[in-house]
């Protein structure tokens, strides 16, 4: 992989500075309403407790301005659920008040501190020599011995805590960023056929995965649906009908020339729903294409097409999957997601990419994938042939 990693760092006794992405959904109080990235760092975190570190645990939470962006209070208690060791929480970030938390760890302790969201530096993004010189790094660098960044899911961000302390401090990779490397770093060696299932609702992101890996000879099949999967039946000339079509535009004016784009180079490739899912006096109805436009947003893959793509996976070598084929969080536009990312799970070799594809997967129980991201961005920045700026930095 060519970067360090915990297995280069002598831990016991030194002060050490993780950047972790705990970044989660909340609910209405604030609470966190899934722990799923928490749980991602446990073994990182427990590895540097275990032998000896003195951990000053950083990250964010949210977007300013956002409804998720919050302390890290209700955090730090479930970590210390999870590691099953009590996690100072500091409500500072690099104010004396959190270098003094820092100075006062003992052995295999651990104190995460406040938001770096709070300071209005760490949601800018810098080339990694400026972020070096950011008030966060300059208070921090001096009182960590060394860096290790776990924090994958950030890692596509150029942003103090993430490039500019590696910058400062010797720099390793946590084990949840060195894993990520190594499978997403390294899809060209994943057995074929490989199938990409492209869905949700960023269609452009969806177009940009679809291009990447067609140009680039990775992908063997594309399986469209969700919004992804309207506008492909939008750009193979069928008419969709208003609702799905505002939807589409809504999100990006030009989404069904592109789609006709690559559906005129790589045609062949691309499967395009052969049903959809409508909702009529609450209930869902399926419609084939014989039977549209309808003047109902399509929320969902139709039966045939859930089953056809699942056909698809009974061969495949890879199973990529990013973006619900379906408004799953509603259970009756959840079968397409269910039927789809479960039949997945029968490829040779099975990789889920995307925040909101992994949740589907835990609100719907569908287990058995060989690696489910912490990532969406950064996931998709790996997938589409990109670099991340927190690597780059943790090489040099
Ligand atoms: N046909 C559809 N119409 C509208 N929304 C849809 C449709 N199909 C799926 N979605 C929505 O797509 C959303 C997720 O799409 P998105 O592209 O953001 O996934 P992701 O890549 O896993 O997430 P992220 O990029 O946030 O990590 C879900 O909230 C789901 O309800
Ligand atoms: O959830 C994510 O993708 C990461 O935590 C990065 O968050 P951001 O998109 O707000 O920078």
């Amino acid at each position: 992989m060519g970067i360090p990693t915990l297995d280069d760092l002598a831990v016991d006794g030194t002060t050490v500075g993780v950047r972790v992405d705990i970044n989660s959904p909340l609910d209405e109080d604030g609470r966190l309403a899934d722990d799923a990235r928490l749980h991602a760092h446990v073994g990182t975190l427990q590895e540097l407790l275990d032998r000896g570190g003195k951990l000053a645990v950083l990250a964010h939470q949210g977007r300013p301005g956002g409804d998720e962006f919050a302390t890290l209070e209700d955090h730090a208690r479930r970590l210390g659920e999870l590691l099953d060791q009590p996690i100072e929480y500091c409500d500072a970030t690099f104010s004396a008040e959190a270098r003094d938390a820092i100075a006062d760890l003992d052995h295999g302790e651990a104190v995460l501190l406040e938001n770096t969201r709070f300071y209005s530096e760490e949601y800018m993004e810098f080339p990694p020599a400026e972020a070096a010189e950011t008030f966060l790094v300059d208070r921090l660098a001096p009182v960590v011995d060394a860096f290790v960044n776990d924090a994958f899911a950030a890692a596509h961000r150029s942003q103090p805590s993430i490039v500019g302390l590696p910058m400062r401090v010797d720099s390793y990779a946590g084990r949840v960023m060195e894993r990520e490397l190594d499978v997403l770093s390294n899809i060209e060696d994943t057995p074929r056929p490989r199938v990409y299932a492209l869905g949700g609702a960023k269609i452009a992101d969806a177009f940009d995965v679809a291009e990447s890996v067609l140009e680039r000879g990775l992908a063997d099949e594309i399986l469209t649906s969700g919004m992804t999967g309207n506008a492909f039946l939008a750009a193979s000339g069928v008419d969709i009908g208003q609702p799905s079509m505002d939807a589409i535009t809504d999100r990006d004016a030009t989404a069904v020339e592109q789609a006709e784009a690559l559906l005129d180079e790589y045609g062949e490739k691309i499967h395009v729903p052969e049903d959809v899912a409508v909702e009529r006096d609450g209930e869902r109805v399926e419609v084939g294409i014989d039977g549209l436009p309808v003047d109902a947003p399509a929320l969902d893959v139709g039966e045939n097409t859930a089953a056809a793509y699942a056909d698809v996976f009974e061969t495949a070598g890879t199973a990529i999957l990013n973006g619900p084929p379906g408004v799953f969080e509603e259970e009756q536009f959840a079968h397409g997601t269910r039927e789809i990312f479960g039949a997945a799970t029968s490829a040779e070799y099975s990789i889920v990419g995307g925040g909101d594809t992994a949740a589907s997967l835990r609100q719907l129980g569908i287990e058995g994938f060989d690696h489910v991201s912490t990532g969406g961005g950064a996931a998709l920045r790996l997938l589409t042939g990109g670099e991340l700026p927190a690597v780059e930095v943790l090489r040099e």
